[in-house]
């Protein structure tokens, strides 16, 4: 069956990295028989652009019809003044909450290769392989009320809601649990719960699920000791659970353990194995168009959309295995870069790993 796949570049280095990434499934399709159709959408500040609205009516359309869908990065201070609604950002949760897209795998390893670029010595973070599972649809970003008005006194407020009801809670729980039953089964639940209320639900919640999972080692630890313990022993986790802020700022500092958040891919997933797939990163405007971009973490994440939605594990595999060649080669972009290797740009790293795809 063809796999059609929607790619939507959106904002800054979003359209460098995307381009890379179609070269890659065009190089899959021509050289490894890959069976996709490729079509395009804008969305973010592009969405705004080509049609006032930054998830357009007929972008949301293809994307339910798609199998996979891959996005670049939305964002751009070309668009900070505009009001809330029709923010680039607000597209892209628009787009997570249409599709129900509330699993969001982001797993940050560290390839031995950028050992020496990693923010921490190889002692404690070689060999890292965590995944973080943030909650993508409730939370902060999702929560209402929000807004900016003035009070009776005429002081201006600005507000948003964390709210998590139970349903959301398991779900997402049940997502950790699973994923830690097929890795090292140790799960940790990272909350706040000293502090807020809607964390000592989480943690009442998860220890429940918790039950149907006798073989995962479940902990939990506040996210403001998590963080420290992130930069600390980054190795004692191996599956992280957390709600869409904290999994939001924890992923950014994970990324740095790994040589750079241009490294780290992403899933977004809903019930059914239908997924997102994006890196971590955002449209980086102080790099956009001069060639400085790391295009990896958005094939690492053509490879996380070819295991996870498309069920093409030997193409996934292959993406993969030629990223590790690439890197074996001394290729690195500005944000990897250590003395000794070649300092390449954008288009010659996605060229690169193209020419690494093998049987
Ligand atoms: N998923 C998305 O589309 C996201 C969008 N954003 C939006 O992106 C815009 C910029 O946000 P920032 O806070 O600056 O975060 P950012 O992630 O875009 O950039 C942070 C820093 O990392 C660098 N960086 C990011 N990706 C890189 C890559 N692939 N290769 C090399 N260096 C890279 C940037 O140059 C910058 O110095 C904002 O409009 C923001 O709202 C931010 C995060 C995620
Ligand atoms: C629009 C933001 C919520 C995007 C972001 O920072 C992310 O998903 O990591
Ligand atoms: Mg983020």
């Amino acid at each position: 069956m063809t796999h059609k796949i929607l790619v939507m570049p959106g904002d800054g280095i979003g359209p460098e990295i995307v381009t890379e990434a179609t070269r890659l499934l065009n190089a899959l399709r021509e050289r490894f028989g890959l069976d996709a159709e490729l079509e395009k959408a804008p969305i973010g500040g592009a969405g705004y652009d080509a049609a006032g609205e930054p998830l357009p009516e007929q972008t949301l359309k293809l994307a339910r019809e798609a199998d996979g869908l891959l996005l670049g990065a939305v964002g751009g201070p070309r668009y900070d003044e505009l009001p809330w609604e029709k923010r680039p950002e607000r597209g892209l949760l628009a787009i997570r909450a249409q599709l129900e897209l509330f699993s969001n795998l982001r797993p940050a390893i560290l390839y031995p290769q950028l050992a020496s670029a990693s923010a921490l010595k190889p002692e404690i973070v070689g060999g890292l392989d965590i995944m973080i599972l943030r909650e993508l649809t409730g939370g902060a970003y999702f929560g209402k009320p929000r807004g900016i008005d003035t009070r009776e006194d005429g002081v201006r407020q600005g507000y948003n809601t964390i709210i998590y009801s139970e349903p959301e809670i398991e779900r997402i729980a049940r997502s950790g649990f699973d994923i830690a039953m097929k890795r090292d089964r140790r799960l940790c639940s990272v909350d706040k719960a000293n502090v807020l209320e809607v964390s000592q639900l989480w943690r009442e919640v998860v220890e429940r699920v918790a039950k149907d999972y006798p073989d995962v080692a479940l902990s939990h630890m506040y996210v403001d000791n998590a963080a420290m313990q992130l930069v600390r022993a980054p190795k004692q986790f191996d599956v992280i659970v957390t709600e869409n802020m904290f999994g939001d700022i924890l992923s950014d500092a994970a990324a740095m353990l790994t040589g750079s958040i241009g490294m780290l891919p992403s899933a977004s997933l809903d019930a059914h194995g239908k997924g997102l797939y994006e890196p971590i990163h955002g449209s980086a405007p102080d790099i956009a168009g001069q060639g400085l971009a790391n295009p990896l973490a958005t094939l690492l994440s053509v490879a996380m959309m070819l295991r996870y939605s498309l069920n093409e594990e030997a193409q996934a595999a292959r993406v993969e295995a030629a990223v590790g060649r690439v890197l074996d080669d001394g290729l690195r972009t500005p944000d990897i870069w250590t003395q000794g290797c070649d300092k390449v740009d954008t288009q010659t790293m996605g060229q690169a790993v193209v020419a690494a795809l093998s049987d």
